[in-house]
């Protein structure tokens, strides 16, 4: 039996979108692990499945499985995508649209020019909220890595991140610390790991570890946690351009209590059926 999908990218952090909508997909981890394999599958990032709406505010519900299959709460790049797909396929003409997440309800604002604004809401600091073991909240943990130690800050955009400044992004010890940060006893629901070079206030260089998916070209909710983590280290400003490998996103952060603003790009590539 085919099943329709849609291929996007949001920097090249990409995905396959599937409309749960106009009908009703059961999608397990094990699908969403056999459609984002790059070799027997179609190849993904993440997989995103839109819903018709759980929430009274909300015109939709999505929700994201990662490469492993793993589903989680919230997706920055993947939110710009699903605002284009609703779009794209006629499921709505509004230019502003509500959507229910895992992460709780998220508003999505589509530019003139084709940008994507998302309000991603308040960034959780207090450890049980990350989840992260610590004593009390702090804007630097240093966290046990084999026999060395390393110095982040923990946040959580709706899934929880953990950030390391780098001096050299380019040399960045990505695919090194990735998986053990991600994978540290310390974070119980593992984590997205950042390594960010602050090139002055309003400007950075970012690549992420992603739970569930290894090193991506971009993350959306990397690049709000970055700039959260850069702004609580008293090093940036509220506006902050965010550069990764596939490109550049705009993040607004005024400070604690308020929420993280993310403007980006969101790509449709070609739509597809794959024989299941
Ligand atoms: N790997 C992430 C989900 C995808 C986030 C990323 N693709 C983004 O754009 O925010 C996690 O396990 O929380």
């Amino acid at each position: 039996m085919p099943l329709r999908f849609t291929k996007m990218h949001g920097l090249g952090n990409d995905f396959v979108v599937l409309d749960g909508v106009r009908e009703r997909i059961d999608l397990t981890p094990a699908l969403a692990a056999r459609l984002a394999d790059r070799r027997f599958g179609i190849g993904c990032d993440q997989v995103l499945l839109v819903e018709p709406p759980q929430l009274p505010e909300t015109d939709f519900h999505y929700r994201i499985f990662n490469a492993d299959g793993s589903e989680v709460e919230q997706c920055g790049n993947g939110a710009r995508c699903f605002a284009r797909f609703v779009r794209d396929t006629g499921l709505t003409d509004k230019a502003e649209i509500p959507v229910g997440t895992a992460a709780g309800p998220l508003l999505l604002k589509v530019q003139p020019d084709g940008q994507v604004s998302v309000d991603m809401g308040v960034p959780k600091l207090a450890p049980a909220e990350i989840p992260f073991v610590a004593e009390r909240q702090a804007p630097h943990y240093t966290l046990d890595v084999d026999d060395g130690a390393v110095a982040i800050a923990a946040v959580s955009m709706g899934n929880p991140h953990a950030v390391l400044q780098v001096a050299n992004i380019d040399r960045a010890p990505v695919t090194e610390l990735g998986p053990r940060i991600e994978c540290h006893a310390r974070f119980p629901n593992r984590t997205n790991v950042g390594f960010v070079q602050i090139q002055d206030r309003g400007r950075v260089r970012l690549r992420v570890w992603e739970r569930g998916t290894g090193e991506t070209l971009a993350c959306g909710t990397g690049a709000c946690a970055a700039a959260v983590a850069g702004h609580l280290w008293g090093e940036l400003d509220p506006d902050v351009a965010v550069t990764l490998p596939g490109g550049t996103l705009v993040i607004h952060w005024q400070g604690l209590g308020k929420p993280v603003q993310m403007t980006g790009p969101a790509t449709r590539v070609f739509d597809g059926e794959i024989d299941l």
